[in-house]
């Protein structure tokens, strides 16, 4: 169980998950988890996902600071258009046509979770894991808007070649579902997932409650 003296392991290199993590104030430790994302032509994109997704957690478990943690984090982004994994751009061009594929047009972005029980043996624990799908809606953009859109960079390192926390807000009209899905780590389904398993006794966690103390609010 999370607390101040396990805290969640997030098996990511991505500073997007751990500022979502952060906002919620729990007390976690990153460790990167690398895995090699390559997709076989012909798997689906569920299928990939959660062949990822049970990767980085397996990288995670074999990471020496999962001893003491109190949960295992790990998540993974994909952008699917007509039920096509676009993956991350290769370089600029790859970046310029991921955005002209999605200009004007709606999309799903998926993130999917899997979280479990810190401590040695831990691979032998249950696993929780599920995926989050938000609608992405695209403005139709101007051709010289996506050249230096890609040219800032930005998309390089993303899913689908944009970023919706930043510049690339200009090109979201709208969208349905969790917008921190869309950053990396679904905030709320995460929360709901880590009570449900027992993995948090309470949240938001207070320090003076979590360490035992009396607590600081009155009537609780
Ligand atoms: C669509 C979209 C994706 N992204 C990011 C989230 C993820 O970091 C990235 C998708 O790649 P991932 O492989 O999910 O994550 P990562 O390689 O950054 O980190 P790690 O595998 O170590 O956990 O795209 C945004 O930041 N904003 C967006 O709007």
């Amino acid at each position: 169980m999370i607390d101040h003296a396990h805290p969640l392991l997030l098996g990511s290199s991505s500073p997007r998950r751990r500022d979502i993590l952060a906002s919620l104030g729990l007390p976690f430790r990153v460790a990167a988890a690398e895995v090699s994302e390559i997709k076989a032509e012909e798997e689906r994109a569920e299928d990939y996902q959660a062949r990822i997704v049970l990767a980085k957690l397996k990288a995670a478990q074999e990471r020496q600071e999962a001893a003491d943690a109190g949960a295992l984090l790990v998540a993974d982004t994909e952008v699917v258009l007509d039920g096509r994994v676009l993956g991350k751009p290769r370089d600029l061009v790859g970046a310029q046509a991921m955005l002209r594929a999605l200009s004007g047009r709606d999309h799903e972005v998926w993130t999917r979770f899997a979280v479990t029980a810190g401590g040695s043996g831990s691979d032998e624990r249950a696993v929780h894991a599920e995926t989050v799908k938000t609608q992405v809606f695209f403005r139709r953009l101007e051709d010289d808007e996506i050249v230096r859109y890609a040219a800032t960079g930005e998309g390089l390192d993303k899913a689908g070649a944009y970023a919706i926390q930043g510049l690339g807000a200009f090109a979201v009209a709208r969208i349905e579902g969790s917008y921190t899905n869309v950053v990396g780590l679904p905030a709320c389904e995460v929360i709901a997932a880590l009570r449900r398993t027992g993995l948090l006794s309470a949240f938001p966690l207070l320090p003076a409650m979590d360490d035992g103390a009396s607590s600081p609010l009155p009537g609780v």
